[in-house]
């Protein structure tokens, strides 16, 4: 494993999980911002990401409401890459893209606006479970003819099904819940 995210790996084997209507939903900084996420944490999810992107190549980061925006936030600091957030309320612009997002344990409508025509985008989210986030975001940014440069999650669910995911998705840990436990693997 990367060393820089050993506190990471460490504190999420410490991660209460609850039960989300029998889906194991695990509780961390990074996919709840409770318990408090350390900066070192933010900052080595910066880093990995920025180690496994070129972000030289991107115009920018887009990162869906609610638990993506601290990371997109973190990259977009360090890099000074712009960012956009995909929201879950409409604007009524009209080059608005609305998209239905289905999870794990739940289902909305997601709202993309601020993302042009033949922008080189980064999606970043904290977690990928069913991908049915990453795919929705992935319809409306190609609906609105962007580019996707690459897609990262900090963490990848390797435990539920993302069968339906047809893009290639960049994790910088992959983890399972065994046991009312986080399990990180090496
Ligand atoms: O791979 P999936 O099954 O789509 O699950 C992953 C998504 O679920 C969570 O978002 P959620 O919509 O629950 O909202 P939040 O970020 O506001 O907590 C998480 O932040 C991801 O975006
Ligand atoms: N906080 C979380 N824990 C586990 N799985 C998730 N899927 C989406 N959010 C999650």
């Amino acid at each position: 494993m990367d060393p820089t995210l050993e506190p990471l790996a460490r504190s999420l084997r410490q991660a209460p999980v609850v039960d989300r209507d029998g889906y194991e939903y695990f509780v961390h900084g990074v996919t709840d911002g409770i318990p408090p996420i350390e900066p070192a944490v933010l900052r080595a999810v910066a880093d990995g990401i920025s180690e496994r992107v070129d972000l030289e190549t991107v115009d920018k980061i887009v990162a869906p409401e609610a638990m993506g925006i601290h990371h997109g936030t973190a990259l977009s600091v360090a890099t000074d890459v712009p960012l956009v957030v995909v929201r879950k309320r409409s604007y009524g612009f009209p080059e608005e893209v609305a998209v239905h997002q289905e999870t794990s344990y739940s289902e909305g409508e997601l709202f993309v606006n601020g993302v042009d025509a033949g922008d080189r985008v980064l999606l970043v989210d904290d977690v990928l479970s069913s991908g049915g986030t990453i795919e929705a975001v992935c319809d409306a940014l190609e609906a609105v003819e962007a580019e996707l440069v690459d897609i990262v999650v900090v963490l990848r669910r390797v435990d539920v099904d993302h069968a339906d995911v047809s893009r290639d998705v960049t994790s910088l840990l992959d983890v399972r819940v065994r046991d009312g436990q986080v399990e990180v693997l090496e």
